[in-house]
Parts: C-alpha cells; structure tokens; sequence
C-alpha cells in the first residue's frame, strides 16, 4: 500500500488571495477630540472586498506565521518543525525499503534459498516496527503543532476583538460576516490544516520543482496548469461555503436565542423559511465544491489504477525486444516487482501534488477568513479605537456642542445639538420611537463617531466617571457576586464586595430572594436567563450602578420591565447616592427625578427645566 503522504504545491499558492472588505467610514467628514485634540479622520485605504489572485495571500500567509512566531516561543516551534522534518524523511525512508521487499521475496522464495529467507523476514518486522513509529511520531507532532497554533491565533484574535469597542465596531457594522465562527471553527480547522500540510511545506521546495517538472513531463503544459487552476476555484469555493455555514449557523443560533419571542408570535413558518433559505445557500455551495472537486478525484483515481498498467507495458517492450534473455524466471519476477513499485511510486507522488493542493485551498481559504477579520479590527483599532471626546473633570459634566448625530450608514438623526449635564442637574431624554435618542447616547459614549460637533465627559482619577446601561440587560455567566458587580474593574477604583453589602445591595433592588442562592456558585448565562425575569434583570442591572456608585449614569430605558413603584424607588436609590442621570424615558413618572427635559423631534430640539 502507497503511504498516507500528500506534497505540497507552494508555488501554487501564489495564485491566490483574498482581500480585505472595504470599511469606509460614512463620507461626511468629522472631527475626532481626543484629551481636548481635534484631529481630522482621514479616510481609509480602498481595502478592496474582491478576490484578487497573487501576493496577497502570501502576504497574508506571513502575517499568520508572524503571529503564530510572536505568541509561542521560537524553540517550542522549533522543535517541533525538527521533529516534522526528521519524521517525514525517515517515513520517506522506510517507504522506499518496504517498497523494495516484495522483489527480495520474488527472488528468494523463486531460488527456494531458505537461509537468506530468515534475515529478509527479520528486516521486514524491523521496517514494519519503523514505519508505525515513524507515521505515529509524526501525527503526534501535527496534532501538538495544531494545537499551538490555535493557541497562539485564537489569543491573538482575542487580543484584537475584546477590546476598546472593537468588538461593537466589528458587529454592528456587519462588514465582516460572522465573527464567532471565524474564532471558533476557522482557526481550529486552519491549524489542523496548516499543521498536516506544514510538514510537506518544510520540505517542498525541491519537491514543488521536482513533482511540476514530473507533471509537466507526463501531461505537458495542461497538468500543471490545471493543478493550479483547481487550487484557485476549489479556494474560492470554500471561502463561500464557510461564509454560508456561518449564515446557515446564525439563523439556527437566532432561533434558539429567541424560542420564546418566535413561539409568542406564532413566527415558526416565517422561520423555517429562513432557515430552509440559508440551508439551500450553504447546500448549494457544498455542491459547487463538491462539483468542483469531481474532475480532480476522477484525474486522480484513473492515474492511480492505470498506474499498475502502465509499469508492465513499461517492463514489457525491454523484455519482448530480450534485454532480459539472460534473466531466470525467478530473477525476472523480482525485476518485474521493483519495476512496478518504482512507477507506481512515481505516479503516486504525482497525484499527491493534486492531493494536496485540495488541502492547500483549506489553508488558503480559511487564512483569508481569519486574516481578513484581523485586517478590520485593524483599521477599526487604528481609526476610531476609544471614545471620540475631550476629557472634563467630574464638575465640568457632560458637555456637548454643536453635535450631529448620524447612524453608521450616513442618515443624519440629530443636528447640532448643544447640551450640558452638570453635576446634580440630571437630564432626561425624550421622543418618539426612531427620533434618535438611543442615538444621542451611543454618540456622547463614543460608539458612534459625531459627524461633527465635540463632546466633553468627567473624568475622576483619570477614569471616565460615566456608567452606562442599554437598553437591553445584559447577563453574564459567573456568580451572583459576578453578576451583581459586573463589570469586574471599572474607573480606577477597585471596590470591595462582603456577604453584608452583596446582602444589603439585593435588599435595595428588590432581590432579596435570591438570597437563597449560593452567591459564590458560578452558573451559566442559560441559568441566569431561566432564574431572572427581565424586569428581575433591570433590577440587577441598576445594582450595578449602586455598586460602583458613578458620579454620572447613563440609562436607556433600562426601568421598563417595571412597574411604577419598583421604577421610582430604583431611581431615588441613584438620586440618594448623588449620582447624576442621564434618562432616555417615555414615562412622566420618571420626570421628577430629572431637573432638565431634552425633547427630540424630527425637526429639531427643545430643552425645557421641570
Ligand atoms: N446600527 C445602526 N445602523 C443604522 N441605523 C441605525 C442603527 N441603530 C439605529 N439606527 C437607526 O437610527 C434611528 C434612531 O434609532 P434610535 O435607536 O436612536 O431611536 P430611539 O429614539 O432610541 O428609538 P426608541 O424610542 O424606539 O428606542 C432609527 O431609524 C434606527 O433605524
């Protein structure tokens, strides 16, 4: 049996590359004030969405290597890359004599030379122990490489995404499809790829050069040729099934998170729809590869059969035209064995240029993937990375002036506004649904840059002193000490947390029931979900503002889950603390808590005193 090995095609990779999307911030220029600096923001370079074919990918394949060199330590890879190299020559090795045997036995069993038969069987056992040792090292060491490189890529993408809004930025402006599964499931697939081919890479060079020249030699110009051409396509083709797994994935993701929403609406047959629409996507690109893929495996299979026939004409015509008179038939058999071992080997050596460029367009594909989301984090890190403000001191407030608001896809909300929330001298926001007033607060928190205008925020100790609260309440997974003081460190100040204050804490939002958990036990999101109401959830969320105690909080409708006197009681629990608010509210109740009224309407603002 020919072994488990596949020759890389590097030169080949040089035929592909993906490029990176094109994320243009919205045309409108804007200013960006950082620590009272005001900096225009260039636009970024035309990162072009589509493919094009060349040094791009190799480009991408070094910054991937650059990576995986900067987290693990030089030695570490190192010794692997040995171990990989000495594993593949000694399988190399091992092959060719195990290859060789059958024409040893042919001439040993045909003279019937029973004292040269024992050390012959000795040597075979002796091969067989090496070869299983070789190829078991050798996956030992592919499976220990790819679980290094997943280590040192996922930590870096880490790095990259849970950081600085860069996330949010990445999400919400959808440039790049499904993030989660480029972390989750691309890297991992890239490095068990990357790993299995990297040992064919370490010594492709010469083989490249060798198995082109062999192709060229048994197929002309036209093997090679299309060996490359496949390379391409089948890339392309797995970047757009991955795309569509993603998207196929999302839908069954959404229809889990939302069960109750969808089973409220009665929206299953909308549903299914869907979910039937995104598999017909993916399905329709697994079978363009799949098509794709057909012409190379038939190429290959027939190569590999008629392999067998083309080494006996290739021994026939010496042996009719009595270049082997002299042989016995004994020793003719064994010329015969060796002959066929040699032109199978060769024939098989060049199908696995075939076979592993079907492993490079993985590579190919899945590093464009997870290359491309770096190169957006990038640009978004390097472009609008950190809150686009000026920094006040606690008594200068929330200030902004002359501020529009525009969504992320240029449509204008809010213009010029100018408004100031002092210490004490709360500020509640209001209008119809759409006008823009979560829009306003995702501006003054910096998620949103201003398309002009600036933006002043109180800073104490260096730290923002601002604590906002979504709309949605946001659970995590961890204990109900976790849960209540999320997130872990804010500002510069580190506060501690007893059994008392944790106790005294759910007594003041209404939850003291949950005493009865144990504080300390983790539990997952799943269970807070299934334990905590979503007014229960609110409840939790204002406790993390009474914990961490802000001079100023920022609140979008983060009390309407409850009822009037919960809501009241919560916000006189903010007021008592000194902590300055700024409501996004459609409840008059909520009024009196406020001493300023910001009205936005779709024609403009008014800001009245209560
Ligand atoms: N990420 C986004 N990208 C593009 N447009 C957005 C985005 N988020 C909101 N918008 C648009 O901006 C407009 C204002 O939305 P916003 O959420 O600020 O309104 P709102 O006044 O808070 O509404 P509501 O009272 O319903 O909460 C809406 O038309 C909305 O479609």
């Amino acid at each position: 049996m020919l072994p488990q090995d596949q020759t890389p095609v590097p030169s080949a990779v040089t035929a592909l590359s993906a490029i990176a999307p094109n994320n243009r911030p919205p045309t409108t220029e804007y200013t960006r004030l950082n620590n009272d600096d005001a900096s225009e923001m260039p636009e970024k370079p035309n990162a072009s969405r589509q493919y094009t074919f060349g040094l791009v990918f190799l480009r991408r394949l070094y910054h991937l290597f650059r990576v995986m060199l900067s987290k693990q330590s030089p030695e570490r890879i190192g010794l692997c890359c040995v171990g990989l190299v000495i594993g593949k020559l000694l399988a190399e090795v091992v092959f060719y004599f195990s290859g060789s045997l059958p024409s040893h036995f042919y001439k040993v069993l045909g003279d019937k030379d029973q004292k040269a038969f024992y050390p012959l069987l000795l040597e075979c056992i002796g091969i067989v122990v090496l070869s299983g040792t070789a190829k078991a090292s050798l996956l030992f060491v592919n499976g220990i490489l790819g679980v290094m490189m997943r280590n040192a890529l996922t930590q870096f993408t880490h790095e990259q995404y849970v950081k600085a809004q860069s996330f949010y930025a990445l999400v919400s402006q959808g440039q790049i499809d499904n993030p989660d599964q480029r972390i989750s499931q691309d890297i991992e697939k890239l490095s068990a790829n990357l790993a299995e081919v990297l040992s064919e890479l370490l010594i492709a060079p010469f083989l490249v050069l060798y198995y082109t020249y062999k192709c060229f030699a048994i197929s002309g110009v036209f093997g090679p040729l299309s060996v490359y051409l496949y390379f391409i396509l089948g890339a392309l083709n797995v970047y757009v099934q991955e795309k569509e797994e993603g998207n196929f994935r999302f839908q069954q993701v959404r229809i889990r998170e939302f069960a109750e929403s969808i089973a409220f609406y009665g929206g299953e047959e909308t549903e299914r729809e869907i979910a039937d629409k995104a598999l017909l996507q993916v399905v329709g690109a697994q079978r363009r590869l799949v098509r794709s893929q057909f012409w190379v495996n038939f190429v290959t299979q027939l190569f590999s059969y008629l392999g067998a026939t083309v080494s006996y004409i290739i021994i026939a015509i010496p042996i009719f035209l009595g270049a082997y008179g002299d042989k016995s038939g004994t020793e003719l058999s064994s010329i015969i064995s060796m002959n066929a071992f040699v032109s199978l080997y060769l024939i098989y050596r060049f199908t696995l240029v075939i076979e592993q460029a079907k492993k490079l367009t993985d590579v190919a594909g899945f590093t464009a993937r997870i290359v491309q989301m770096w190169e957006e984090l990038d640009s978004i890190a390097s472009n609008e990375g950190g809150i686009c403000a000026a920094q006040g001191d606690a008594q200068s407030g929330i200030q902004a002036v002359g501020l529009d608001v525009t969504t992320p896809k240029g449509l204008p909300l809010v213009a010029n506004l100018s408004v100031a929330v002092a210490p004490r001298d709360s500020l509640v926001i209001t209008g119809a649904n759409g006008v823009g007033k979560t829009s306003v607060l995702r501006t003054l928190c910096g998620l949103w840059p201003p398309s002009a205008g600036t933006i002043t925020l109180p800073y104490t100790n260096n730290a923002l002193d601002v604590f906002f609260l979504p709309q949605t309440p946001y659970i995590v997974a961890g204990s109900l000490r976790e849960q209540l003081t999320y997130p872990g460190a804010w500002g510069n100040s580190l506060r501690v947390c007893s059994d008392q204050d944790l106790a005294n804490l759910l007594e003041l939002v209404g939850l003291a029931h949950l005493r009865l958990l144990p504080h300390d036990e983790p539990h997952s999101v799943q269970f807070w979900l299934g334990t905590l109401s979503p007014g229960e959830q609110q409840r939790v969320s204002i406790a993390r503002v009474l914990f961490w105690r802000p001079r100023f909080a920022v609140l979008d409708e983060c009390t309407s889950s409850l009822d009037p006197g919960a809501e009241a009681s919560l916000y006189q629990a903010m007021v008592d603390l000194d902590i300055t608010l700024v409501s996004v509210s459609h409840r008059e109740g909520l009024y009196r808590f406020h001493r300023r009224r910001l009205d936005l309407t779709r024609d403009g603002y008014t800001i009245t005193d209560i």
